[in-house]
């Protein structure tokens, strides 16, 4: 694990000590936009078939958003992807085929690293996953995976026909409210716990956690998804962490006060997500547990990857007793 420093790999862990136990994400920086709703200040490019190219980890709960919008978007055939071996050491995500990655077919990088200063000589800050690159260019186009997310909703519609629309207008307040406590205590709250490197920090993220969890359980008792009826961007955004949660956040993040399994609506509507058409292939069990407990040698210097939990997720799920109305389509 490190970071680049001027365009220099250095191997070096996130800094605890100088937050007071705490993990701090770092911001992602490279935002620019595919499409017309550009945000200020970010520079538009055309939605073009075959110009893009997604770099991910199978394991990342980030990166794991942005794969199943490909998926549901019907936007595998524009946009490729190259997925990093599971194992995270000392040169960051690596493309090493002999590991489990697919190898990096678009610019032959055997780190990911690599890319960043190929798109920048000069880059300073994490080497993340996910990243989209923009091969006319030669460049990134944006590595946060809530700008991907976005773009991939509506940039390439055009193109597809696709109008199916998970941030539609009229849910968008509901959405950006959930988003918000989701990012905050679960999605990120699973890595404030874990990463804690005072037991104070950890008990106050894991107690934060589960209160959230109580929260998304008794919104799932009376309504079908987060936001109502459609399933939107923000079932997409829980959904990557629910499914990482009994298999890795319980044992190796000790966010162990109940699993997912235990709560009577979040254990049924993560099978509903799991089943839903195109998802499961977004999954990669092994590549998650493996990168979890092999990478993060701190947490578990002698990286046994555990034999379990048996999921179960094929199991029937009782959902449909709530009124659901698929993905809403823009007119
Ligand atoms: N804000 C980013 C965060 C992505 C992120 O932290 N990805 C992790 C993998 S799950 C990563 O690449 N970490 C490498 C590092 O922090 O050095 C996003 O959501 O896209």
């Amino acid at each position: 694990m490190g970071l680049l420093i001027n365009g220099e790999w250095h191997d070096q862990g996130y800094e605890t000590h100088k937050h007071g136990g705490e993990f701090v994400r770092e911001s992602a920086k490279l935002r620019d936009w595919i499409g017309h709703d550009a945000p200020p200040g970010s520079q538009a490019l055309e939605p073009e078939a075959g110009r893009y190219h997604l770099y991910v980890s199978l394991a990342c709960p980030w990166a794991h958003r942005v794969l199943i919008m490909r998926q549901l978007k019907g936007l595998a055939p524009l946009i490729g992807v190259s997925h990093t071996s599971p194992l995270m050491g000392e040169k960051g995500w690596t493309y090493r085929e002999d590991e489990g990655s697919s190898g990096d077919a678009v610019n032959g990088a055997a780190y990911h690293h690599a890319l960043y200063t190929l798109h920048d000589g000069h880059y300073t800050g994490r080497v993340t996953v996910p990243m989209l690159w923009d091969k006319k260019r030669g460049a990134i186009v944006n590595n946060e995976s809530a700008d991907l997310v976005r773009m991939l909703n509506t940039a390439f519609d055009d193109l597809t026909g696709d109008t199916r629309d998970f941030y539609p207008a009229a849910l968008r307040e509901t959405i950006d409210a959930v988003n918000a406590d989701v990012y905050e205590h679960i999605n990120n709250g699973v890595y404030k716990a874990g990463f804690a490197t005072q037991q104070q920090v950890y008990e106050k993220h894991v107690q934060a956690l589960f209160a959230a969890l109580e929260r998304m359980d008794a919104r799932l008792g009376e309504q079908r998804y987060l936001a109502g009826e459609w399933l939107t961007e923000a079932d997409i955004r829980l959904f990557t962490t629910l499914i990482r949660f009994d298999a890795v956040y319980h044992g190796h993040f000790k966010c162990n006060l109940k699993r997912i399994e235990d709560y009577p609506n979040l254990s049924h509507y993560l099978r509903e997500l799991y089943q839903w058409p195109g998802v499961s292939e977004t999954i990669n069990m092994a590549h998650i547990q493996r990168h979890y407990y092999l990478s993060h040698v701190s947490i578990n210097p002698n990286g046994i990857v555990p034999a379990g939990p048996l999921l179960g997720l094929e199991r029937a799920h009782d959902r449909a007793r709530l009124p659901g109305r698929g993905v809403f389509q823009r007119a």
